[in-house]
């Protein structure tokens, strides 16, 4: 790889492990059927592999900037993926006779210029694994065709757009974001002949349209939203190969991820290794002696602490080492504070605080009423005073229905906690837990060890499970 490769590598890897934040995918292959040239790009799949939400990819950039080509080039190389590609141009408002009549002074490249509500609609439906029908615009007659582009449910979703990353409503729907950054020029160079070439445009009429709209609404709208991508290309006369090639890793690493880590970005599964699964084995183990079951839960609760830790904030701080030679480090968060659900949770409080000295750990008891699936009543809590202006740190080692965490959030949040602030560390969760805290609480960070299987209809417990965490770790 030459070292401008090798540098565009470091740089894309780099933004991709800073700020990527991905969801899902799935089979097929791709068949070009894009019946308005301009209107979008569909690749059809084999299978959706029963997936409940597809991977919105958005990609943005200033007019001619490469913005297909990237696409198009990402969509070859996951050729065993079910991708369909979208065109924000697709969603041009049709123009009316008035504004046809005096077209020259017509602003294609502000936000009012699409239907941004239809383009909306269209992604949740695909969101929701539902076929959608998709305008064609027809960029000589500045009209939306009376035929519309059937676009199946796939597990890729590929948005492109001048705008795409510039619209707040379309960003929520992403879930990772691409712009594609070409200089000033060249896309000058290439938007005047494609207009000729391909939209039926005289050279003049051409520079006045940029001069008069695309340049001003680049620098007002496009350019500034290059701040919101996750992934920056650098993309020139020839094709960033390194890049899209580093991009598709990323994404086909994160298709094979399991489900609910790509749905939400609030869950964090701790990276298992053979000695960690040797130690859920241990714990599951019916068999496993009370003294074995403490030692190897003790084990794993410290990692799940460890792994909290991680994501509080820090700031930088440069030390001396004692070959007298600088180290630039970080130091940790200040203002933690720990709260364990009584009983389980107290297990969590030894890790806790072998990690961070002294930190104040206040403690929730919920009593459910009854039926688990019914609302937790409060019995008893103790948090320090200041809650409000600590990082949270919320242990319990197991997650079944969420009721008692939700509950538990809930009193933290009352105590005037920011939501952005609560961690909350359990060593084993089941999926029904994970969709309840994840969704109802999005800025709690969730980090676990294993996600189950599920949870028994009958006892409610986490399938396969531990059993009844708090006798195996309590009783004798
Ligand atoms: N004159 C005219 N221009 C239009 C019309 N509709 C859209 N545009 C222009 O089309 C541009 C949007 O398309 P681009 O982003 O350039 O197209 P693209 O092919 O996706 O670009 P790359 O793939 O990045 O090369 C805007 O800058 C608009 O000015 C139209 O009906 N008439
Ligand atoms: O997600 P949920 O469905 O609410 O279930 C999880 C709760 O169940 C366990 O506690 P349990 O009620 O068994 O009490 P214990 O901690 O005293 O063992 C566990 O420690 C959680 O607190
Ligand atoms: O499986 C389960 C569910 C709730 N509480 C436990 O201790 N275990």
């Amino acid at each position: 790889m030459s070292s401008e490769a090798s540098r565009v590598a470091d740089d894309v890897k780099a933004q991709l492990q800073i700020k990527t934040q991905l969801a899902n995918g799935g089979s097929g292959y791709l068949s070009d059927n894009d019946s308005a040239g301009r209107g979008g790009r569909s690749s059809r799949s084999r299978s959706t592999r029963g997936r409940s939400q597809p991977f919105f990819i958005g990609v943005a950039g200033g007019t001619a900037s490469g913005k297909t080509t990237v696409c198009d080039s990402i969509m070859q190389r996951l050729h065993d993926q079910c991708v369909v590609m979208l065109s924000q141009d697709s969603f041009y408002r049709g123009l009316t006779d008035a504004e046809i009549e005096n077209v020259t002074s017509y602003n294609f490249d502000h936000p009012d210029a699409f239907d941004t509500a239809a383009m909306l609609d269209c992604l949740n439906n695909l969101k929701a694994m539902r076929a959608v029908e998709v305008p064609i615009y027809d960029f000589t007659r500045h009209q939306r065709s009376s035929e519309t582009r059937r676009v199946e449910p796939a597990d890729v979703v590929i948005l492109e757009g001048i705008l795409v990353l510039h619209m707040e409503a379309l960003r929520g729907c992403l879930n990772m974001k691409v712009f594609v950054d070409t200089d000033d020029d060249l896309r000058l160079a290439r938007r005047i002949q494609r207009d000729v070439a391909m939209r039926g445009r005289d050279i003049a009429g051409v520079i006045e349209q940029y001069t008069k709209f695309v340049k001003p609404a680049f620098d007002t709208f496009v350019a500034p939203s290059r701040k919101h991508a996750d992934v920056i290309i650098p993309w020139g006369r020839q094709e960033n190969v390194v890049a899209i090639d580093l991009i598709t890793e990323h994404i086909r690493m994160k298709l094979q991820q399991p489900e609910l880590r790509r749905i939400y970005v609030n869950l964090e599964v701790i990276p298992s290794n053979y000695q960690i699964r040797g130690m859920h084995t241990i714990i599951r183990d019916a068999s496993t002696s009370k003294a074995d079951f403490v030692f190897y839960a003790d084990r794993l609760l410290r990692l799940v602490v460890e792994a909290g830790l991680g994501h509080l904030p820090f700031t930088e701080r440069s030390v001396i080492t004692p070959t007298g030679s600088p180290y630039v480090g970080v130091d940790f968060a200040k203002k933690l504070c720990g709260v364990s659900i009584i009983r389980s949770g107290e297990s969590m409080e030894n890790a806790l605080r072998a990690c961070c000295k002294g930190i104040k750990i206040g403690k929730i008891l919920v009593h459910r009423v009854g039926d688990k699936l019914v609302e937790q009543e409060l019995i008893y809590e103790k948090l320090p005073a200041d809650i409000a202006e600590r990082h949270v740190l919320l242990l319990d080692p197991i997650l079944a229905t969420g009721n008692s965490a939700a509950r538990a959030i809930q009193v933290i949040l009352g105590k005037g906690v920011d939501e952005g602030r609560i961690l909350f560390l359990t060593l084993i969760a089941a999926p029904e837990g994970v969709h309840r805290i994840c969704r109802t609480f999005p800025r709690v960070k969730v980090i676990t060890s294993e996600i189950d299987e599920g949870i028994d209809e009958r006892t409610y417990q986490v399938v396969p499970g531990v059993g009844e965490f708090g006798d195996r770790y309590f009783c004798d």
